[in-house]
């Protein structure tokens, strides 16, 4: 395992370096390091199996590394707190299937997500109805669904239940959002609208997006790393990670 680098610790918003854990001896990630600078997006691809789930259980705190640094926010180890403390910190995911609760309203879904934010001091200072009321059209405007607010949200379609969901997971306040293959199962149309809401997510918040649909990933025209039998295969720009021959053969290709 590499030493910390400490610059990068005070700058990172995410680190990871020398990341490994096995499952019955299986090595499922190897030598992982990555680092995520405050206000960044990055994707995440690979073929199935390199690691991508694992790599984020391993942020949120579901699976511990067997070695490895993984800091957030320069100086808070995630290695040694749990998943309830890792989210408090303000780590948000959003697993592949969208969980919302299809019998209430879109706008109470976002309300039910404001109050379940589980911060202490939020909670003793909340009373004030009209900032609430701001912060969930803020969020309806932001996921495109301000005119279907008063819908039941299990009428609304796959693509448009993912936005809400990204929406519950604004309303946690998250510095660090970590998203499972958003456009997975999405209309060509909702892909597209999926790419531009998560840039404007972005402008206040770093995200990390599992993917594998590269006309997606394309348009949110960001930094690619591409995992493979758990650690890093190539890192960059689309185009550049498109070209590399070892990315070719063990995912684009194939
Ligand atoms: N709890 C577990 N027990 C045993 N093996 C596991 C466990 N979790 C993951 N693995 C194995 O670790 C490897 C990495 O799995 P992981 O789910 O992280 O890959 P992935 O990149 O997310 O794949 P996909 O694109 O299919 O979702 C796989 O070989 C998987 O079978």
């Amino acid at each position: 395992m590499n030493a910390p680098v400490p610059g990068a610790l005070t700058s990172s918003l995410l680190y990871l370096d020398g990341v490994s854990v096995s499952f019955d001896g299986f090595k499922a990630i190897r030598g992982l390091s990555l680092t995520i600078e405050p206000g960044e997006m990055r994707a995440i691809i690979g073929p199935n199996g390199a690691g991508k789930t694992t790599m984020m259980d391993i942020i949120t705190g579901k699976t511990k590394p067997d070695v490895g640094t993984v800091m957030f926010g320069g100086s808070v180890d995630l290695t040694k707190l749990d998943e309830a403390a890792i989210a408090n910190l303000g780590i948000g995911r959003k697993f592949q299937k969208p969980t919302v609760f299809d019998f209430h309203t879109i706008e109470d879904n976002i309300l039910l997500a404001l109050k379940s934010k589980r911060t202490v001091g939020r909670t003793l200072f909340w009373k004030t109805e009209e900032p609430q009321q701001k912060r969930i059209d803020d969020i309806l405007g932001i996921v495109k669904l301000a005119d279907k607010r008063d819908r039941l949200a299990g009428s609304l379609s796959h693509g448009q239940k993912q936005w809400l969901e990204i929406g519950m997971l604004l309303a946690q306040d998250p510095k660090l959002l970590l998203v499972d293959e958003p456009a997975a199962g999405m209309t060509d149309g909702e892909t597209a609208q999926t790419a531009v809401l998560l840039k404007e997510i972005a402008r206040d918040h770093s995200v990390i997006v599992v993917e594998h649909d590269m006309g997606f990933i394309r348009e949110l025209g960001v930094k690619v790393t591409v995992l493979h039998e758990g650690s890093v295969l190539a890192e960059g720009p689309l185009d550049q990670v498109s070209a590399n021959e070892r990315v070719v053969e063990v995912y684009l290709g194939r």
